[in-house]
């Protein structure tokens, strides 16, 4: 249900799992997706990596509405990537990426990491985060990996997999916040949202 007297909520993001998961805590919100680079040039932590971005997405999305100066925005930005030892593996460039990508995934336990950022236009208050969420693959044989990829699940999705879609095949165990895994932490979210004054339960 729409709330009202509530700065307008934007949720820079092209994903369409992000615009289903923040829509389900009954917010009215805008989609428009940030076209800021997800290169991240500097050596940091995978915590830093996600963080990064996500700031980047929801400064670049508030940059561009800055304009709109009777009316204050709340911008949402996110970026989710799995990280395997101490690789970082975003979305898979094309299907051999993909292959590799879940051949070195199956059989272990990586980690996903959803950073957040909320940039309040108005004030150009900023509250960033970010979650950690373990997720151990189950046993793989190169023709079933094959066969997820024809379903054409893995390409725009970091790890090159889908928990919420087929993937949800692929994963034996999971430890930590599952929305954070398909690509926004809710609670995260809505906690950050309440902090900028939206009133949510
Ligand atoms: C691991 C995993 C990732 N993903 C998705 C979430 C993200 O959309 C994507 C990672 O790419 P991102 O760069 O985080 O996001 P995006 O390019 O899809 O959208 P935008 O930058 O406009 O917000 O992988 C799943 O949907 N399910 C999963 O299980």
């Amino acid at each position: 249900m729409a709330k009202t007297n509530q700065p307008s909520i934007v949720l820079a993001s092209a994903s369409a799992r992000r615009k289903e998961l923040l829509a389900g805590l009954g917010l009215t919100f805008i989609v428009q997706p940030s076209v800021a680079s997800e290169v991240v040039e500097e050596e940091v932590s995978p915590e830093e990596y996600v963080t990064i971005l996500a700031q980047r997405k929801a400064r670049d999305v508030a940059f561009s509405l800055a304009d709109n100066e009777n009316e204050s925005f709340l911008v949402i930005g996110s970026d989710t990537i799995v990280v395997l030892d101490d690789t970082i593996l975003g979305k898979p460039g094309h299907e051999e990426e993909a292959f590799r990508m879940l051949s070195s995934l199956q059989g272990r336990t990586h980690t996903v990491y959803t950073g957040v950022c909320i940039v309040e236009t108005a004030t150009g208050r900023e509250k960033s985060g970010y979650r950690a969420t373990k997720v151990t693959m189950r046993k793989l044989t190169p023709d079933k990996i094959r066969r997820y990829i024809a379903t054409g699940e893995p390409m725009d999705k970091a790890g090159a997999y889908g928990i919420q879609g087929y993937g949800a095949m692929l994963v034996s165990h999971l430890e930590g916040d599952y929305f954070s895994v398909v690509g926004l932490p809710v609670a995260l979210v809505s906690d950050f949202l309440e902090e900028f004054g939206v009133k949510l339960l």
